[in-house]
């Protein structure tokens, strides 16, 4: 940004049908980086090569609700955008595990900052991408709506490329099917657990990779 380089070149791919989960250090770009993938401006300019480009969701740090609009109406507000028909069962349905049935009538002033992030949520899963960018998608969630929405999400968008990022170790080690962690000095690959994805949160190798990750990203440093 400005004229400094946030990070070094780096090189990454996003396989299909896999969640590839980012951390690292706050202000170290991991959010410029999903919006430069979603093709959205940035506070700088950009040298590199993005391939591939798919039809994108972005499920940005601030659920971005439309204040006039109910629960229901912001959910589905991608389809309203664009004129297309909503389907009422799938939204229902969406509404429904994401714990907002009994709001859809409500505005976004009248729910607390983790249903407004649960609104975001839906309307991120309403719409029907190929790629889909998650920026803290749970992080104002309580433990256990946290995790029953990272199996909702994981549940929901399965056959989709995921690129989600998270301050939260135990998240990563859970969802991903790759980890990345992004540092002043470049990019790093961490291991992911064996197990197949959404992990149970005390599984052994979930404990020992949010371990690893959460020792590496207390130590900072370079590459
Ligand atoms: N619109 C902008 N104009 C100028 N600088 C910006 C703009 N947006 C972000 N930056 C700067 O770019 C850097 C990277 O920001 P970014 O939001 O990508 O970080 P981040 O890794 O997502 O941080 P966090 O974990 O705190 O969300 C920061 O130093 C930030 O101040």
């Amino acid at each position: 940004m400005g004229n400094q380089a946030l990070f070094p070149p780096i090189r990454f791919e996003l396989p299909a049908g896999q969640w590839t989960t980012l951390l690292g250090p706050s202000g170290v770009g991991k959010t410029t980086l999903l919006r430069l993938i979603a093709d959205l401006p940035i506070g700088g300019t950009f040298a590199g090569q993005i391939s591939g480009r798919r039809p994108v969701a972005l499920m940005a740090q601030d659920p971005g609700l439309l204040p006039w609009l109910t629960v229901r109406q912001n959910a589905a507000l991608g389809a309203r955008l664009r004129g297309e028909a909503i389907d009422p069962t799938r939204l229902g349905a969406i509404l429904a595990h994401t714990g907002l049935a009994e709001h859809a009538t409500k505005y976004p002033a009248a729910l607390s900052g983790g249903q407004r992030q649960r609104v975001a949520l839906a309307r991120t899963l309403m719409e029907d991408r190929p790629l889909i960018l998650l920026d803290e998608p749970f992080s104002a969630l309580d433990v256990r709506m946290r995790l029953a929405m990272q199996d909702l999400a994981a549940g929901l968008l399965k056959e989709r490329m995921v690129l989600m990022v998270t301050h939260d170790p135990a998240e990563a080690a859970r969802l991903s099917h790759n980890i990345y962690l992004l540092t002043e000095a470049g990019l790093i690959v961490k291991s992911v657990p064996a197990a197949p994805a959404p992990r149970p949160p005390s599984h052994p190798d979930v404990l020992a990779c949010q371990s690893a990750l959460l020792t590496r990203l207390i130590e900072g440093g370079p590459a």
